[in-house]
């Protein structure tokens, strides 16, 4: 836990709030070997989508190839003698009878990894290390630690390796990889329930703060002394891309503004639901974002005389918080404007349109075909 004598010496007004460190990518998505749509991923382009959204300054520091192709707010780092790094999802295949591991991503290409040299030398409050192709190496990770009051990583950072012929993301033990040793020194752990199988979560509790994302269920979080489970919003899922990723933008967006974890953890899971809504990248309509940040505002008043440094984590599950939910869901519900889908053609593609604002999912989101909400991806029923 960050403790208040940690940041003591520091100067938060002179400090990046948020420093989010993983390499943007192409997603591809994948049906019966067709392609349904190609989009921004990584999980920095869903994370900083959130923040964004939710005000929070933050910093990003990200790798592409020349080949990279979509409009972003954070411009990466450009690597001439690098590929973009490209993921294939596919939607049909190794579902299993419970319903577990709801595609197969395969990653298609892989740009450089993003080295301690790339890293700000000034010091940031919330540093967040979102890697989703192997770019986070351990020294990377260490340096944040250094440079950060407050580390958040996602374990698919850690404990992905790629089949050496066809890129086929499989998973390896935590504790066999060299970022093991650096989890005493992390503040929080997220991993998706698939995912958690490959760690001994009642081993890393007493380290740091895990916290377990079960898609529809919502999420659980678990810390040295005690667990939660953190209730769901309702969703009509499209696409699970990103969800996690998006719990984890919203869930530090909420801690950085002073929620308690099981609140901050409702913001995660708001998030969450709401990018499974949309096909790639979420455009989050401005009315819900308004609604939600003053929610969270009204919330911080609340607990206003309690007496708690900038960066330590309140794991108890604060008065109200069933009410916080509720208000939450009520923002959820707004009717979003009218902005209508168009499918995907050249005259409304990324490059071509820069001048011309349009629909945020149109220009990060290539829906390439017609019939993609006749027959959506969410067909793949499937998180656990
Ligand atoms: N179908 C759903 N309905 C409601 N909420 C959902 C749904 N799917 C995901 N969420 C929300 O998003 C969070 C993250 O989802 P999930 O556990 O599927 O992450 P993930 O598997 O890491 O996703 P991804 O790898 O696609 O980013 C969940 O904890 C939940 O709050
Ligand atoms: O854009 C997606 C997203 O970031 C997912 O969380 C990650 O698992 C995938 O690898 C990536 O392609």
């Amino acid at each position: 836990m960050v403790t208040s004598t940690a940041a003591a010496h520091k100067t938060p007004q002179q400090q990046t709030r948020v420093l989010i460190v993983g390499n943007y990518c192409h997603d591809v998505l994948m049906q019966k070997d067709t392609v349904k749509a190609e989009s921004l991923g990584g999980a920095a382009s869903f994370i900083s989508n959130v923040v964004n959204g939710m005000s929070v300054s933050c910093n990003l520091v990200s790798k592409v190839g020349e080949d990279f192709k979509y409009p972003v707010d954070f411009t990466p780092i450009v690597i001439p003698t690098s590929k973009t790094t490209v993921f294939h999802a596919y939607f049909d295949l190794g579902i299993d009878g419970n319903g577990h591991q709801d595609r197969v991503l395969k990653r298609v290409s892989a740009c450089d990894p993003i080295r301690p040299s790339d890293l700000p030398d000034a010091r940031s409050n919330f540093g967040m290390a979102v890697g989703v192709g192997g770019e986070i190496l351990p020294e990377t990770l260490e340096r944040m630690i250094e440079t950060c009051d407050a580390v958040f990583v996602d374990i698919q950072a850690l404990i992905r390796v790629f089949d050496s012929a066809d890129g086929t993301v499989k998973l390896v033990k935590l504790e066999d990889t060299e970022f093991y040793s650096l989890l005493p020194r992390i503040e929080v752990l997220k991993a998706s329930s698939e995912e958690a199988v490959f760690m001994d979560v009642e081993e890393v509790r007493k380290w740091c703060c895990v916290v377990v994302t079960n898609g529809k269920e919502g999420c659980k979080v678990f810390w040295k002394d005690g667990e939660l489970g953190i209730p769901p919003f309702l969703a009509n899922q499209k696409d699970p891309t990103g969800a996690g990723d998006s719990f984890l933008g919203g869930f530090v967006a909420g801690l950085v503004q002073g929620l308690a974890v099981p609140d901050a953890a409702l913001l995660g899971n708001l998030f969450g639901s709401l990018t499974v809504e949309q096909i790639g990248l979420p455009k989050f309509d401005s009315r819900l974002l308004q609604r939600v940040k003053d929610e969270v505002q009204r919330r911080k008043m609340q607990f206003l005389h309690c007496e708690r440094s900038e960066y330590e984590l309140e794991f108890l599950k604060p008065d109200g918080h069933e009410q916080f939910h509720a208000s939450l869901g009520a923002a959820k519900s707004i009717p979003p404007f009218s902005i209508q889908a168009r499918p995907w053609t050249p005259s409304n593609s990324p490059k071509e349109t820069e001048q011309t604002p349009i629909p945020h999912y149109t220009a990060q989101a290539k829906l390439l075909a017609n019939s993609v909400y006749e027959e959506p991806i969410q067909t793949v029923e499937g998180k656990p």
